[in-house]
């Protein structure tokens, strides 16, 4: 199977600190691939390394099998980058923003009106950039990245400082773009947005990948035998021990028809990463 990305044992030290201790990590072309770890793990240093902004200080780095640096050109025509240092032109209109853009890729005007439909800017076309709200600026940003039609999106924390109306807009918009054939890299420390979007998720701590796999199979495979009951007319949720005690409990219940519902405890992502690393997200 060929891959779309392709990390084999990077490392990327900075001076004396090793942001990346020895990365492998491969996405298939399709996919919306989640790379979540708490604040300074390495996810913003392993964007740059793929999209050719850093170099690595060992290892392979591959997108769409080649090593980035040898192939920049062939590169920045397939890919597009969403993160917060892509600065907008804050006195430029909407479609100035991307006009702009478009002239690089020389890409027609009918592409930016699609666009803008696409992202619901279309009437805010003539606004300048700095009077747009926050998740305007996102979809801005997003239409930006997208402008040019990349194979492959990287996206570093696309909804860290929007509000959960906006952050699901903005997952609406991923979900169509993946839909329509763009894989999709996002750097996330919300446990949440990577359940919903991704097909599969990396755990990255300290520099290293911890865990990888589909969201729903993590979940399963870190399963605890614990289960959680509540009883008619109280809503409380009692957790218990799997043991013969709580057999006999269930038993009880169940005779006396006081038992409304169990359930198995199934762990969230937050609670892997924490039985993996100790550390919370
Ligand atoms: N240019 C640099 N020079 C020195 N150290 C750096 C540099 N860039 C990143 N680092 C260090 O490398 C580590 C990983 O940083 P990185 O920005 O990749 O983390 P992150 O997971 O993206 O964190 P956040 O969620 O806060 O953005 C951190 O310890 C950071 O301080």
């Amino acid at each position: 199977m060929s891959y779309i990305i392709d990390l084999e044992n990077v490392q990327k030290n900075f001076q004396k600190k090793t942001a990346l201790k020895n990365l492998n990590a491969k996405v298939a072309e399709g996919e919306i691939f989640g790379f979540l770890g708490p604040s300074g793990a390495g996810k913003t240093t392993t964007i740059k390394l793929l999209t050719s902004q850093l170099l690595p200080s060992a290892g392979s780095v591959k997108v769409f099998g080649k090593e980035v640096y040898s192939n920049k050109k062939s590169l920045y025509q397939q890919i597009g980058v969403l993160s917060d240092n892509s600065g907008l032109y804050d006195r430029l209109s909407v479609w100035d923003n991307l006009a702009l853009y478009a002239r690089l890729f020389e890409i027609p005007d009918s592409r930016i009106t699609e666009i803008l439909d696409k992202v619901g800017l279309t009437e805010s076309q003539k606004t300048e950039a700095r009077k747009l709200s926050k998740g305007m600026k996102q979809r801005l940003m997003l239409a930006r990245a997208v402008l040019h039609r990349p194979r492959l999106l990287f996206l570093d924390e696309p909804t860290a400082a929007l509000d959960p109306g906006t952050a699901l807009e903005i997952h609406k918009l991923l979900l169509k773009l993946n839909k329509e054939g763009t894989t999709i890299f996002l750097t996330t420390h919300n446990m949440e947005e990577a359940d919903k979007l991704c097909h599969r998720v990396a755990f990255l701590n300290d520099g290293e990948i911890v865990e990888t796999g589909n969201s729903a199979e993590l979940k399963l495979k870190y399963i605890t035998d614990d289960i959680t009951v509540i009883l008619k007319g109280n809503n409380e949720k009692i957790h218990l021990k799997n043991s013969p005690e709580t057999g006999r409990k269930l038993m009880d219940w169940m005779n006396n028809g006081s038992l409304l519902s169990v359930h198995t405890m199934e762990p969230s992502l937050e609670k892997i990463f924490l039985m993996l690393t100790g550390r919370e997200l």
